[in-house]
């Protein structure tokens, strides 16, 4: 019998709505026979009328998903097994902390939180009341992803010495967010870095450092630059260098290093003509060749394999595999599904993004940030919980 998840949704924004559809989709589309999910409450901090319209809006079985004006009603409803967060980056942190407080697992949206202190407070708190919890980056649940993983550890590409990644829209910024917009506001942690450059940071470590046994994960050094958005000056292009201290499979003497280069912006494009013209924005590249990841690096579409040439100059064989999204869904359903299986099974986090590693890359984003001058106002970098924002 399929495991079934009761979610409550909050908040009805944009992404909150993708991932409402993706929840829908039958899972036996993606071959999914072990879960099953449910949507049992939707809340709006704005207004009852707001969760109502979005639960017939999305056609969510009205009958038995209740609708709330607040979020506090939406995590003591004893039908929510696991809160959805789909807030702004600034208001991960207190709305975590009200789900946990209230006995709810969560999956929250990333980026997790907007500093590595407020993540590691939600870790240790789900630890202490042993609830499930996840920073819902997505991508690293799509088969793609866990394919470039095992290929990696297989060596298929030998010792992989470098990633690149780039996560950049281009486009009339001042005309696009203007200055509220959550992209570009400080208020609600806005810029390139925590929306996007989570992404390339995303590529780089699951690469890099998640692809190392456990115990050989090591942080890496932080060098990088950032350009403020001359409106608001929260960050519009920041480019990071990561130096690792041991390289996948780590089995040279003495070790060698790789190297992440991670690079986000929303005033250049990674893909411009958004036909893939200008390359792969995604290379991880390895001493016996290259893997190249299609599309944008939040929902690849494909990945080609281009083995190194040998020493008479003679290439291999490159292969280029699609990887479809079945029953036309986003692909947040895998990570739906992640969830399930890990609630099943009686997990407090997931082996695809450990909290040990969100809070690693929530590091890398803080020395970022302090290397590039960007502070957001004090109230949404505390740790105090309550907080009226
Ligand atoms: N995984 C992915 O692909 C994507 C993830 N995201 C992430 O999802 C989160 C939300 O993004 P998105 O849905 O695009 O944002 P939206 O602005 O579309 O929606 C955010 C929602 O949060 C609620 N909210 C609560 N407090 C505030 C506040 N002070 N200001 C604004 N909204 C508030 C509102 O819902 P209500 O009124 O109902 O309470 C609002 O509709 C972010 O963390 C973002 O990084 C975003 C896009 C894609
Ligand atoms: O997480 C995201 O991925 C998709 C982008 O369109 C969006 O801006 C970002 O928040």
């Amino acid at each position: 019998m399929a495991y079934n998840v009761r979610w409550g949704i909050m908040a009805t924004g944009w992404i909150a709505e993708t991932f409402v559809r993706d929840l829908l989709k039958d899972p036996q589309t993606r071959d999914a026979s072990d879960v099953a999910h449910q949507i049992t409450a939707v809340a709006s901090s704005s207004s009852v009328d707001k969760a109502t319209q979005f639960i017939h809006a999305n056609k969510i079985p009205s009958a038995s998903c209740a609708a709330y004006g607040d979020y506090q009603s939406l995590v003591d409803d004893p039908n929510v097994d696991v809160v959805y967060v789909a807030t702004p980056h600034s208001h991960h942190y207190q709305n975590v902390m009200l789900a946990l407080t209230a006995g709810k697992h969560v999956l929250c949206e990333k980026a997790f939180t907007v500093n590595a202190a407020q993540t590691k407070i939600l870790c240790e708190t789900a630890r202490k009341k042993g609830l499930f919890l996840m920073e819902a980056v997505w991508t690293r649940y799509f088969p793609l992803s866990i394919q470039v993983r095992e290929m990696i550890q297989k060596g298929e590409i030998g010792e992989v010495l470098r990633t690149m990644a780039d996560t950049s829209f281009g486009g009339d910024v001042e005309g696009k967010w203007g200055k509220t917009h959550r992209m570009v506001n400080p208020e609600l942690a806005g810029g390139a870095l925590l929306d996007l450059g989570i992404y390339s940071l995303t590529w780089v470590f699951q690469t890099l450092y998640h692809t190392l046994p456990r115990d050989q994960r090591k942080p890496p050094t932080v060098t990088s630059v950032m350009t403020p958005y001359h409106l608001t000056g929260a960050d519009e292009s920041t480019t990071i260098v990561l130096d690792f201290p041991t390289s996948t499979p780590s089995n040279s003497t003495p070790p060698r290093r790789s190297h992440g280069i991670a690079m986000t912006s929303i005033r250049v494009a990674a893909d411009p003509d958004q036909r893939g013209s200008a390359g792969p924005v995604i290379r991880i590249q390895g001493t016996k060749g290259e893997i190249q990841v299609l599309g944008m690096p939040f929902r690849p579409t494909g990945y080609r394999v281009i083995p190194a040439a040998d020493a008479d100059g003679q290439a291999g064989e490159v292969r280029e595999v699609q990887c479809p999204f079945p029953d036309g869904g986003h692909g947040m359903f895998w990570e739906a599904d992640e969830v399930a299986r890990c609630l099943r099974d009686g997990k407090l986090e997931s082996e695809g993004l450990p909290w040990e590693e969100s809070i690693v890359i929530m590091e890398v984003m803080d020395e970022v940030r302090r290397q590039g001058g960007l502070t957001y106002p004090a109230k949404i970098e505390s740790t105090e919980y309550p907080l009226d924002l």
